[in-house]
């Protein structure tokens, strides 16, 4: 259960980017990020050990959507295009129907694709599977650039789960078995641009993304300056999370909330549209770019008081089922436009 907090805490990660950190400023980082996720399990990050600025990060989103229809519909993931092979990774188009759900996202997990541990022919979607890329002309660098992305997200998801084991009374690398053939994802996201409420003469608030809590074990989220994201309190009210220069939101899924023992919260949040800030997409509505730190696919997870175990893999997809991106599309409702030419049935 959150509290009923009216803004989300800001903490600041300086101190991981000393070479030498002292003991007793990485006790209160822990400590900090603890009474986060006991209370709001959500906050900003600040001065994060990363490379990539946010005009580099939003870059690279812009630089993706722009490309044309057709070069994007290549990348689709198998439930969108059956003639390609790509189940996991890769682009999934607006989804039309969705009332209140309206984006379209591309999907990278890590360069060095982890060991396949399933058959492929028994599974729908094969989480092992490598990633797919755009030709380097229409997407000028942009694997260099979001490869070294994940990377470094997947670090700092790595130092902030030892803060965290660490501030549940365990030793630093208590987690670490989550590392080996981590699935983590990174996804670019785009909610194209909607009319607004006096443009659609109703005062009703307009979602592009559903609430929902998120189902792993850590996100850290770049959104740019739209606006629009939101975060329920326990005394049921959306409480607005803007843009905060240089800063990075972090929350927590389902899954560490369980690991924790309940001591942690995975808080419900959601997107509307139009949400009263400057669109840094240039007229084209919502960039953010959520990475979902996860664990491998046969990693056993259980909670940090002992009981019942899932295997990640099954956990996820279990999960899938009630995504609306892992959803098959009836061919005839699908209007993919010019994209249509490259669907080769299988
Ligand atoms: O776009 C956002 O700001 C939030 C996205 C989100 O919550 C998600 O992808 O799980
Ligand atoms: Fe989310």
């Amino acid at each position: 259960m959150t509290t009923s907090f009216s803004s989300l805490p800001i903490v600041d990660l300086s101190v991981l980017s000393s070479s030498s950190p002292c003991a007793s400023e990485i006790k209160r980082l822990s400590t900090q990020l603890y009474d986060v996720f006991a209370t709001t399990g959500f906050a900003y990050l600040t001065n994060a050990p990363l490379s990539s600025s946010h005009e580099d990060v939003f870059q690279l989103a812009s630089d993706f959507f722009r490309m044309t229809e057709a070069s994007k519909m290549q990348l689709a993931k198998k439930t969108f295009v059956k003639g390609n092979n790509n189940t996991y990774r890769g682009y999934f188009p607006p989804q039309l129907g969705q009332k209140d759900n309206l984006k379209e996202g591309f999907e990278v997990g890590p360069s060095n694709t982890p060991v396949q541990t399933h058959s492929r022919s028994k599974q729908k979607f094969n989480l092992a599977e490598s990633n797919v890329w755009p030709e380097e002309d229409a997407f000028p660098n942009g694997k260099a650039r979001l490869e070294q992305l994940h990377t470094e997200l997947q670090s700092l998801s790595s130092t902030l789960v030892s803060l965290l084991a660490i501030s549940l009374g365990k030793q630093a690398d208590f987690f670490s078995g989550y590392l080996s053939n981590s699935l983590s994802t990174l996804r670019l996201l785009h909610y194209p641009l909607q009319p607004s409420a006096v443009e659609r003469g109703a005062d009703e608030v307009k979602l592009c993304c559903t609430p929902h809590t998120d189902s792993g074990i850590l996100t850290l989220l770049h959104q740019d300056t739209t606006g629009g994201l939101e975060v329920l309190n326990s005394s049921n009210e959306w409480i607005p999370a803007p843009y905060v220069p240089g800063s990075i939101v972090i929350n927590i899924g389902d899954l560490l909330a369980n690991v924790s023992g309940g001591r942690f919260v995975a808080t419900m949040h959601r997107v509307r549209t139009n949400g009263g800030g400057s669109s840094s997409a240039d007229g084209m509505g919502r960039f953010s770019v959520p990475f979902f730190f996860e664990p491998g696919e046969d990693c056993i997870v259980r909670s940090i008081d002992g009981g019942e175990s899932v295997v990640y893999g099954e956990h996820v997809r279990r999960k899938m089922g009630t995504f609306v991106e892992f959803q098959d599309m009836p061919e005839e409702s699908v209007n993919w436009g010019a994209a249509t030419t490259i669907a080769v049935e299988a």
